[in-house]
C-alpha cells in the first residue's frame, strides 16, 4: 500500500507578472521557481519552490542547492516518513521544504482519495473567503476599487508605507471614504514605519473602514507593537517579523491580535496548520496568504486555509498576478476560492 518514492523530478519555470509587484521591501516583476513533481505507485504529486526572500525565504542558490541534495536521496523512502527523514537537512530552507511538503500532501492525499484539505484537517471547509490584493496606494484610483467591490470581495489589500506617510494618509483617507457600506481596507505596510507615524496612521483612520494593517512598524518589538495595538480598533498583524519556526511558538508574545501565515515563509503545509491551531486557540487570528507562487503552491496553500477554517478572508486572490501559469490557477469568485472535491491539491500542470 505504502510504495516507495520512485523519483523526484525538478522542472525550472519563469513566469512574468502582468504588472510589477510593489511594496515597501521591494518589489519583482517575474516568478521563478521550480515545480517538484514526486512519483510513486503511479500517482505524482506536485510542490512549487518560489523562494522570496524579501519575504522570509531562503535564496535562489539556498534553495537550489537544497533541491539538488532532495534529488539524490529522495529515491527509496516512503511518503509518509520523507518529510520526517528529510527536516533537519531543510531547516534552514523553508521554501524548499513547502514544495516538498505540498508534493509528499498531495501524493499522500490522491493515495487515500481525499482532497488534500481532508487530509490536513477532518473538518476542513469546501471554500475560503479571500481578499482583493490592489497593490500600492499610489498606483490605485477609485475604478479599481469599484471594480473589485463589484467582484464581490469583502476585504480590499493596499500596500502603503512606499510614500511620505502623510502624503499616503491623505490619499488612502479619501479612497476609504468612497468605499461602499460593508467593505473594508486591509492595509500593509511592510515595516515601513517610525513608532510615530505609526501612531499617526491608526489616530487618523479613527472612524474609517479598516480592517488591520500588517507589519506597521520597521522595529517589530513586540512591547511597542502591543501599545500599538492597544490604541487601534483593529486587529495589527505580523508577517515577515514572525519568529523562524520552533517547537516553543508563542503567539501570546507577538504583541499583536493576528498572524500572517505564508506558509513557503514557515516551512510547510503541516507545520502552518500546528501554528494556526495554536494561534486560535491563544485568540490570535490567522490569515493565510500566498507568496504570488505558481498554481502548483497557491492550490495547496488554498486548501492549507481550508483546514484553517474561520471567516476570515485570507491573502490568495492572486494568480491574476501572474500573466502565465503552471496550470489553471485557484480563481476567486464573488470574494471565495471554492475547492475542488477531487483527491489531492487541485493542481494539475499543463500539458
Ligand atoms: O495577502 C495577500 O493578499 C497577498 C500576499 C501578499 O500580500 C504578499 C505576497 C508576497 C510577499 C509578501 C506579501 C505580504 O503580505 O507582504
Ligand atoms: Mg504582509
Amino acid at each position: 500500500m505504502n510504495q516507495l518514492i520512485e523519483r523526484l523530478r525538478i522542472h525550472p519555470y519563469d513566469l512574468p507578472l502582468r504588472r510589477a509587484w510593489g511594496s515597501a521591501r521591494g518589489g519583482f516583476d517575474r516568478r521563478r521557481g521550480w515545480l517538484l513533481e514526486i512519483s510513486a505507485g503511479g500517482l505524482h504529486g506536485f510542490g512549487d519552490c518560489a523562494p522570496l526572500p524579501a519575504a522570509g525565504t531562503e535564496t535562489t542558490d539556498a534553495a537550489w542547492n537544497a533541491l539538488c541534495r532532495l534529488q539524490t536521496c529522495v529515491a527509496g523512502r516512503t511518503p509518509d516518513n520523507c518529510l520526517m527523514e528529510m527536516s533537519d537537512a531543510l531547516a534552514a530552507t523553508p521554501a524548499t521544504r513547502f514544495a516538498l511538503d505540498c508534493a509528499l500532501c498531495d501524493l499522500n492525499s490522491r493515495r487515500l482519495d481525499l482532497p488534500l484539505r481532508r487530509w490536513l484537517a477532518d473538518r476542513a471547509e469546501d471554500q475560503v473567503p479571500v481578499n482583493a490584493m490592489l497593490g500600492p496606494l499610489e498606483r490605485i484610483t477609485p475604478a479599481d476599487l469599484q471594480m473589485a467591490c463589484e467582484a464581490g470581495f469583502k476585504v480590499l489589500k493596499i500596500k502603503v508605507g512606499l510614500d511620505d506617510p502623510s502624503t499616503e494618509l491623505v490619499r488612502l483617507t479619501d479612497l476609504a471614504g468612497r468605499l461602499p457600506p460593508g467593505i473594508a481596507l486591509r492595509l500593509d505596510a511592510n515595516g515601513a514605519w517610525s513608532p510615530d507615524a505609526a501612531r499617526r496612521w491608526i489616530d487618523g483612520l479613527a472612524g474609517l473602514p479598516i480592517e488591520s494593517i500588517e507589519e506597521p512598524l520597521q522595529d517589530p518589538d513586540p512591547d511597542r507593537l502591543a501599545a500599538l495595538q492597544e490604541g487601534a480598533d483593529f486587529p495589527l498583524a505580523r508577517d515577515e517579523s514572525l519568529p523562524a519556526w520552533s517547537e516553543h511558538f508563542d503567539p501570546s508574545a507577538l504583541g499583536v491580535r493576528r498572524i500572517v501565515l505564508k506558509p513557503a515563509v514557515i516551512g510547510g503545509l503541516v507545520r502552518s496548520r500546528l501554528i494556526a491551531e495554536h494561534a486560535l486557540v491563544t485568540g490570535i487570528q490567522v490569515v493565510v496568504t500566498s507568496l504570488v507562487e505558481s498554481a502548483a503552491g497557491l492550490w495547496p496553500t488554498a486548501q492549507l486555509a481550508a483546514a484553517i477554517g474561520g471567516p476570515i478572508p485570507h491573502g490568495l486572490a492572486t494568480a491574476g498576478w501572474l500573466a502565465e501559469d503552471l496550470g489553471p490557477a485557484p480563481q476567486p469568485s464573488g470574494g471565495w476560492i471554492h475547492l475542488p472535491r477531487t483527491a489531492g491539491s487541485g493542481f494539475a500542470p499543463h500539458v
